[in-house]
């Protein structure tokens, strides 16, 4: 079957998470990436963006796009959604829960240092998590099985580290699971260099995303 095939910029923004997602899965990719408004335009003339927008995801005959969607649908086609219905639904929490936390980091590289990104991470979203660690008493988020919920957990702990080193000083059980996660097969594999894991983004990148959406 054809590999899956992303389009959207050179650089992190809404598409990353699906990049972790596919990577975790050992899902080989294909990127094309957005350097100029012209060949946005082409994609929104040629009717391939349903609300106009960015990412967009060519899988099983299939043009997706809303990142939410995307990810739900990899995550069950890849079995990573759960054993049944109560399980799905704790993962989708959860992942919303990650995906507000890295939007608003995510954002932040467009915005003039304001309220520091990473102080909601330290008083919001990791407490919340080192409790369901606590509580929950297994490897993982949900049941005692690897799933999109646990992907998503170590990509915003690592975009929160990239802003605050010491972020987990008081979360040892997230520590635990950083180091448990990170070490799965697929998952050391993306954090080698030479991945298709991208970089934090960079005022290059910021002007590109501007120069496309013209904002
Ligand atoms: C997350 C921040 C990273 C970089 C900037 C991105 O965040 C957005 O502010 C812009 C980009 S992403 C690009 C942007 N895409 C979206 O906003 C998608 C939102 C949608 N709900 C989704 O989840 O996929 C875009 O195509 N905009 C064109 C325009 O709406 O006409």
């Amino acid at each position: 079957a054809a590999k899956p095939k992303l389009h959207y910029f050179r650089g992190r923004g809404r598409m990353e998470s699906v990049r972790w997602l596919l990577a975790a899965a050992g899902v080989e990719f294909e990127e094309e990436f957005l350097e100029t408004r012209e060949q946005y335009e082409k994609l929104q003339k040629d009717g391939r963006l349903l609300f106009g927008q960015v990412p967009l995801v060519e899988i099983d005959g299939m043009e997706l796009t809303q990142t939410r969607a995307i990810l739900s649908y990899l995550a069950a086609k890849y079995n990573l959604y759960g054993k049944d219905l109560k399980e799905r639904v704790r993962i989708d929490m959860y992942t919303d829960g990650t995906l507000d936390l890295m939007m608003m980091v995510a954002v932040g590289a467009f915005k003039p240092p304001a309220e520091k990104e990473e102080t909601s991470a330290k008083t919001r979203y990791f407490p919340v998590f080192e409790k369901i660690l606590k509580d929950h008493g297994e490897d993982f988020l949900v049941g005692n099985k690897f799933s999109w919920a646990d992907i998503q957990l170590l990509e915003a702990i690592l975009l929160v580290e990239e802003l605050d080193a010491s972020v987990l000083s008081d979360f040892p059980l997230l520590k635990a699971f950083k180091t448990r996660i990170s070490n799965i097969p697929t998952i050391k594999k993306f954090l080698q260099p030479g991945s298709q894991r991208k970089p934090p983004p960079d005022s290059h990148y910021v002007a590109v995303v501007r120069e496309i959406l013209q904002f």
